[in-house]
């Protein structure tokens, strides 16, 4: 099978590595003419075999949706377009709209397993019709973890399904990675208890009921710089944990370890808090509290 790539960065170089080792052959484009195998999206189109099939894997929101215009034009009946980037799950219901009049289909597939997908394989969750999974079966088999289909893939429903559940997949994520870190924060607090905090999570890592891959990251980072020195407690996000949140409003779930640690990345940002200035204002109006004042 030859498919197309467009999206050569941190995920897409290694996903065509890991294609082309097991057997897909991959023309890539990226705007980095440095890692891309032609020169214009056109090329890349002109290069693939009828049917094609194109997965985008560049940065989600206005630049998947500029890659997914450019492409329609130049796509035929039959064609598939996969958006494999961490697109809102409602993006795709119009991508599947925009593409629908020529005739071509639309995938979306939230893929999970970052800078190490290459060596270990990146878990999938695909939305699309059964016709089109079933034609692009090999191009998952050869990204996903070896072992059996169904712990490393999953055809979640039609398109949209397969955003979805990698935005829950990330809001999961958001929370875990929280509650390892407010743990880090407690050990690391009663240094005078705790004789070795790395040591505690290394020793999690296996027979414990907290074991997973993200604690083994944990014990890596910790084993790279111990206290964290040499990085600031300021954290970013990319809308998944947002989504996250939005959908659970929207549909009346709770969901409040995910709310609480994506608003845990926001305080991450804040020098000082405006919330909490204002909540020792009042302490001080109402009681007369003292207030720590500004150098
Ligand atoms: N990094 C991760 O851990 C991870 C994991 C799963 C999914 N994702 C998703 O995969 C997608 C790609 O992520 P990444 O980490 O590889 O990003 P990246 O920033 O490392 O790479 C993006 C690539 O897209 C290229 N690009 C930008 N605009 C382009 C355009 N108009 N046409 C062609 N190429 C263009 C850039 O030059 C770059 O090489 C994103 O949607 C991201 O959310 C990332
Ligand atoms: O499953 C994965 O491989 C990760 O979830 C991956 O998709 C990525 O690292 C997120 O984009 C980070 O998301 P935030 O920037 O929102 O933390």
């Amino acid at each position: 099978m030859h498919i197309g790539l467009i999206g050569l960065g941190r995920m897409g170089n290694n996903m065509r590595a890991r294609l082309e080792k097991n057997g897909i052959d991959v023309t890539g484009y990226d705007t980095n003419p440095d890692v891309s195998d032609v020169a214009t999206v056109a090329d890349l189109v002109a290069a693939l075999p009828a049917p094609r099939t194109v997965w985008v894997m560049v940065p989600a929101g206005e630049i998947t949706d500029s890659v997914i215009r450019e492409l329609e034009p130049l796509l035929e009946k039959g064609d598939l377009v996969i958006d494999g980037g961490n697109s809102k799950f409602t993006e795709d219901f119009k991508h599947s709209e925009l593409l629908a009049p020529r005739g071509v289909d639309f995938m979306d597939v939230g893929v999970s397993g970052g800078i190490w997908g290459l060596e270990n394989g990146y878990g999938l969750m695909v939305g699309g019709s059964a016709d089109q999974v079933e034609r692009v079966m090999p191009v998952f088999d050869a990204l996903r973890p070896e072992g059996p289909r169904d712990e490393g893939f999953v055809h979640v429903g039609e398109v949209g399904a397969g955003h979805y559940a990698k935005m829950v997949h990330n809001g999961i994520e958001y929370a875990l990675m929280q509650a390892y870190a407010e743990g880090y924060e407690l050990l690391d607090t009663r240094k005078d208890i705790i004789k070795d905090v790395t040591g505690t999570f290394k020793a999690w890592q296996r027979g414990t009921v907290v074991r997973s891959w993200l604690l083994d990251l944990l014990v890596r980072a910790l084993e790279q710089d111990p206290e964290f020195e040499h990085i600031e407690g300021y954290v970013q996000d990319s809308g998944e944990g947002r989504w996250t949140v939005e959908e659970a409003l929207n549909n009346a779930v709770p969901v409040p370890t995910i709310s609480a640690s994506i608003f845990a990345r926001f305080v991450s940002r804040q020098e000082d808090s405006p919330a909490m200035k204002a909540v020792a204002a009042l302490r001080n109006q109402f009681g007369g509290h003292a207030v720590k004042a500004v150098d």
